[in-house]
């Protein structure tokens, strides 16, 4: 059994938290062999919520939980993290769009960028979830000039995994089946979920399903999945956004598979023609402990027009939190 490591989640007592706890103290997110102390960060009227969450981790008797700490102070928090999954910020409603968050979010998120900075370890492994995830994302980085840009990520892996759905259920074939999948860009409409470079059982996805479908179904219903949920659900998504969380951890910490390729929000080093530091969902493999950019795919023009619209978003994020002063 290795010696416990230090797992920082913030917005613990929210809706995605009540599915992600549990699933990092199973083991899930870093494996049979990995114990964990959980820190968990609230704003101050939901320590007593939080309380009640931890009540329940605690009869679970989860053999690889070796400690919980909650608080309302991010410095305590994120004292020596490994990982720090930051998920607390306002979830959006029917008719918003996730930019329309960023006053609302983007001043969480400075803060805690200067809490890591000066308690976290230097190792840290950042995953931001809280909407809008890329700028957030930037918005910490920005703000933890001692720390490496590459530690700091965004979550766009919940998107991949929709992606893979659509396509396993269009095409009859299991999503184990699937391979390349990647989505760039931003966790928002614009995202560009490519099945260019897909395959289904070694097959060209492209060659299964028609162009019509691809343009005007696959991508729209995986942009637009998060709208829907909360259309349906009155809450946006959770448990499949707890459980996308855990898959992008788990991939970063432990590797990807041989072969295969996951989707992680990164600083763009201006791959693909992505302007540098844009936080931009990249297709990328993992091993110890260490991301990478996919090299080498060849881009239609189809998939530059996508891919530039979306980085564009992400630039005008950029210039926003820019002027209410949250990045340089
Ligand atoms: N990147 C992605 O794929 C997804 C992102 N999200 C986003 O995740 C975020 C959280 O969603 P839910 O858990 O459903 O929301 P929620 O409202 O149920 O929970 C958020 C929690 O964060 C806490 N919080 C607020 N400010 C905080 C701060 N400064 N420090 C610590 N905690 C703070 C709140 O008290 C609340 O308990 C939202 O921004 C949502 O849009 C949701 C689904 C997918
Ligand atoms: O859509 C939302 O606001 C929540 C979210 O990010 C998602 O479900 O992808």
């Amino acid at each position: 059994m290795n010696n416990p490591v230090r797992v920082a989640v913030t917005g613990a007592a929210g809706q995605i938290g009540y599915s992600l706890l549990f699933r990092i103290a199973s083991g899930a997110m870093l494996g049979p062999d990995q114990p964990v102390i959980l820190q968990l960060l609230e704003v101050t009227p939901a320590l007593k919520a939080l309380n009640g969450v931890v009540m329940e981790l605690q009869d679970c008797a989860f053999p690889l939980l070796a400690g919980i700490v909650t608080t309302d102070d991010p410095m305590v928090a994120f004292k020596d993290a490994d990982y720090a999954l930051l998920v607390g910020a306002m979830p959006r409603k029917a008719g918003m769009e996730r930019g329309d968050l960023l006053s609302a979010n983007g001043g969480i998120f400075k803060p805690q960028g200067e809490a890591i900075n000066a308690v976290a370890s230097r190792d840290v492994k950042v995953l931001v979830v809280g909407n809008p995830a890329n700028t957030n994302a930037l918005i910490a980085q920005q703000n933890a000039p001692d720390l490496r840009p590459e530690q700091f990520t965004a979550m766009v892996r919940l998107d991949h995994n929709r992606a893979l759905s659509q396509l396993s259920a269009k095409t009859g074939k299991p999503v184990s089946s699937i391979q390349r999948m990647t989505i760039w860009g931003n966790h928002s409409s614009t995202q560009y979920p490519d099945l260019s470079q897909t395959t289904v059982d070694g097959q060209p996805a492209l060659s299964l399903v028609d162009q019509s479908w691809y343009e005007q179904e696959f991508i729209p219903t995986v942009a637009k999945r998060g709208a829907a949920i909360i259309e349906a659900r009155g809450a946006s998504s959770a448990a499949s956004a707890a459980s996308a969380a855990i898959d992008h951890m788990r991939d970063w910490a432990l590797g990807t598979p041989e072969g295969s390729w996951v989707s992680m929000g990164i600083p763009s080093d201006g791959s693909y023609g992505v302007p540098e530091g844009l936080i931009y969902g990249f297709p990328v493999t993992v091993e110890g402990g260490q991301y990478r950019i996919v090299q080498g795919l060849e881009i239609s023009d189809f998939s530059r027009s996508r891919m530039d619209a979306t980085a564009q978003e992400l630039t005008e994020e950029r210039d926003a939190v820019r002027e209410l002063g949250l990045v340089k």
